[in-house]
């Protein structure tokens, strides 16, 4: 298992709370948040869990941990790009190709049974239901993008797009890059300004591939994530979970009596 981090080490989520915002998001007339982009694995859904799990047996074969550290470096990025990272980082005696059909394998069976995490249900539904279009720009490839939402297809049916990174031909590099996140802004019909684009984010590669993008960021972090990093890199936000956000924070329509706590 993980060691956590000791609390000397990261700032207390309660401190950074919406009381928090950077500039940017306290500016005195501020820019319009049109359009909103959301990460997929860590985010909306509760995938993360098999990551580790998988990955840390995965490592222990090997005689190596699959640390935090190195689960943060790979969180957001492509397969491939992905996968270097543990091989490299943890000399793992393995090719790409060996430790990506061992991950598909896995995860497969598992990745269908992913359930929401808290307040994507209650935030997605509330946009959707004022209008606001939304995209969702992940790490994923087809494959698995495949798995992980085949039981969620009305959830689905709320995006006017989604850009699948590991094998979208536009997408040249992965997270921290911010190639997802501009192909994802261009997708949409009236192609807003990044500017105008409010991403929604758990890792760190995720946030600082918004910021370069320009977009505004809103991250809600791991519990086991450095939250000073996530300062640094630029998150407009950091909450514990998507149940903290106010939409009207951001001069997004408030939640109304409409809005469930969580309807799955
Ligand atoms: O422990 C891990 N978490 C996440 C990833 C990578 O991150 C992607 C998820 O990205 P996102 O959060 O952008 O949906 C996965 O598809 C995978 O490529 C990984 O390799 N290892
Ligand atoms: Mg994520």
């Amino acid at each position: 298992m993980f060691q956590g981090r000791t609390s000397n080490s990261r700032l207390d989520f309660n401190s950074i709370t919406m009381a928090d915002h950077t500039d940017a998001s306290r500016e005195k007339a501020p820019v319009p948040v049109t359009h909103v982009i959301f990460d997929l694995d860590g985010l909306l859904l509760n995938t993360e869990i098999f990551y580790t799990q998988i990955l840390e047996e995965y490592c222990i074969k090997y005689g190596k941990a699959f640390t935090w550290e190195v689960k943060q470096r790979q969180m957001g990025r492509k397969e491939r790009e992905a996968a270097l990272v543990a091989i490299e980082t943890l000399r793992l005696p393995v090719t790409v190709d060996e430790y990506i059909k061992h991950v598909r394998q896995e995860l497969t069976h598992v990745l269908p049974t992913c359930k929401f995490l808290p307040g994507a249900v209650k935030l997605v539904q509330h946009l959707h239901r004022h209008k606001i279009p939304m995209a969702i720009a992940t790490g994923s490839d087809t494959f698995f993008f495949g798995k992980k939402t085949m039981n969620h297809k009305d959830f689905l049916l709320m995006f006017q797009h989604h850009v699948l990174a590991s094998d979208d031909p536009e997408v040249k590099v992965g997270k921290p890059a911010p190639d997802v996140f501009l192909v994802c802004a261009r997708r949409f019909p009236d192609a807003p300004d990044p500017k105008n684009c409010l991403v929604f984010e758990d890792a760190l590669n995720g946030v600082q591939a918004a910021v370069a993008a320009g977009m505004r960021v809103v991250a809600v972090p791991d519990e086991r994530a450095d939250l000073k990093e996530f300062k640094d890199s630029g998150a407009t936000l950091i909450l514990k979970s998507l149940l903290e956000f106010d939409p009207s924070s951001f001069q997004l329509p408030p939640y109304d009596s409409h809005s469930n706590d969580e309807a799955h």
